[in-house]
């Protein structure tokens, strides 16, 4: 027996979660798996074990065996399974398995498109209530579409990397012109991120039934977000630089295939969605996330309570032809709860910067200050009462440059 072999069932990394992310090694980058709190060079195994498919994780991303599509995936895993799980080849394991504590870790995608959703009917409507006070909180297409805006791939960042205050236009209430300068309301949003594997040709919708087979797997997802930026900048064409500065994701990508015992079905859908947006493939996933505010947990948002399930997304994106290609990322939405403890930005939590939060040092918060650090954690039930858990998602405020 080896440790990986009796890991306990509250082990969040155990053997029926598998994150794969990419360490840099001091000869290169490659694809690792994780198990508790040590990367398996998974390339290095593979080549012992004498496996030609493994080539595509000698690579400084995940995308080549994102391409492979699901049912390499699935040989892979359950090649991984199979070969942890026994004893035999525990020999060959020992020498590729590193302790985390001396890995570096780099951003595990190369991420080609990135879309942003607005999933969540309790985010939506208190967005509502604060940006359009005048208006219906839910506009009129809201329960007929997963409504999304394309956002920026090329400044999506690995958990860790330091989020720089952004600068831009926003224009106070009482000012007739906007100003410039670092925003002061700077916020973040906890959502799921699901990473595209497999492409389609351009003009070919995915069909709800085919969805799930495009997302290889989940991240967690910060949406960092300036508000006062957000609030002048957004009508009529939606987010922009209020939110293209930085949005991070965690390290490690934990399959779908990790995720089996996390379906749930929706909270409900009504009305009924169009028929190119219905089907079995529409249900939800049982996952906890906690917001930790410089080590206050200030919020537990649920992601079961999402209105729009994941292959909604998938049908929606591609339906009027638009390709998918691996690499590409899409976003939740922010994940808030009817509860206030439950919600998944600040914006919403203090209502719009009217009620502070308390932190454990008695301090108090509205919108992030320089110095804090955001981490974001979030877990799945497992198989046998196991626990999947999704690698954290960290960021740090640095002063406006
Ligand atoms: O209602 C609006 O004008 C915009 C709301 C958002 O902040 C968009 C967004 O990023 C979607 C989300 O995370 O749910
Ligand atoms: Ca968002
Ligand atoms: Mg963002």
């Amino acid at each position: 027996m080896n440790w990986w072999h009796d890991l306990p069932a509250d082990e969040p990394f155990g053997l029926d979660n598998l994150p794969y992310g990419v360490a840099e090694f001091p000869d290169g980058p490659r694809v690792v798996v994780r198990i508790a709190d040590h990367a398996l060079d998974i390339a290095r195994l593979a080549e012992q074990a004498g496996m030609e498919s493994g080539m595509v994780w000698e690579s400084g991303s995940l995308n080549a065996f994102l391409d492979q599509g699901p049912e390499a995936w699935a040989a892979a895993r359950a090649w991984l399974q199979d070969t942890l799980r026994g004893t035999e080849r525990a020999d060959c394991v020992a020498p590729h398995l590193h302790p985390l504590a001396g890995v570096a870790m780099r951003l595990p995608i190369e991420v080609a498109d990135y879309v942003d959703f607005y999933a969540s009917e309790h985010h939506a409507t208190n967005v509502g209530r604060m940006f359009r006070p005048d208006s219906e909180p839910l506009t009129p297409n809201w329960k007929h579409l997963p409504i999304g805006y394309h956002g920026r791939s090329g400044t999506i960042v690995a958990s860790g990397t330091e989020i720089v205050r952004p600068s831009g236009q926003r224009k106070p209430p009482e000012s007739t012109a906007p100003v410039f300068g670092p925003s002061v309301r700077l916020d973040i949003e906890a959502e799921l991120g699901f990473v595209v594997g497999g492409g389609t040709r351009l003009g070919q919708p995915v069909a709800m039934a085919d969805a799930w087979q495009h997302i290889f797997g989940v991240v967690i997802l910060n949406d960092w977000s300036a508000r006062d930026i957000q609030a002048w900048e957004y009508v009529p064409l939606g987010p922009f630089l209020g939110k293209s500065f930085a949005t991070s994701i965690g390290a490690w990508v934990t399959p779908m295939a990790a995720l089996s015992e996390a379906k749930v079905p929706l909270p409900g859908q009504d009305p009924a969605p169009l028929r190119y947006l219905a089907g079995e493939a529409a249900y939800g996933l049982d996952i906890h996330y906690e917001v930790d505010w410089n080590g206050t947990i200030v919020s537990r948002p649920e992601y079961r309570e999402m209105y729009w399930s994941p292959a909604q997304m998938v049908a929606h994106m591609t339906v009027n032809g638009a390709t998918l290609r691996s690499g590409d990322i899409f976003g939740s939405g922010t994940i808030s709860g009817p509860a206030k403890e439950t919600r998944g930005c600040f914006l919403e939590l203090t209502w719009s910067g009217q009620e502070p939060v308390t932190l454990a040092d008695a301090s108090t918060r509205t919108f992030l200050e320089d110095g804090d650090t955001i981490t974001l954690r979030a877990s799945a039930p497992g198989p046998n009462g196991t626990v999947i858990g999704l690698a954290e998602c960290v960021g740090t405020i640095a002063p406006a440059r």
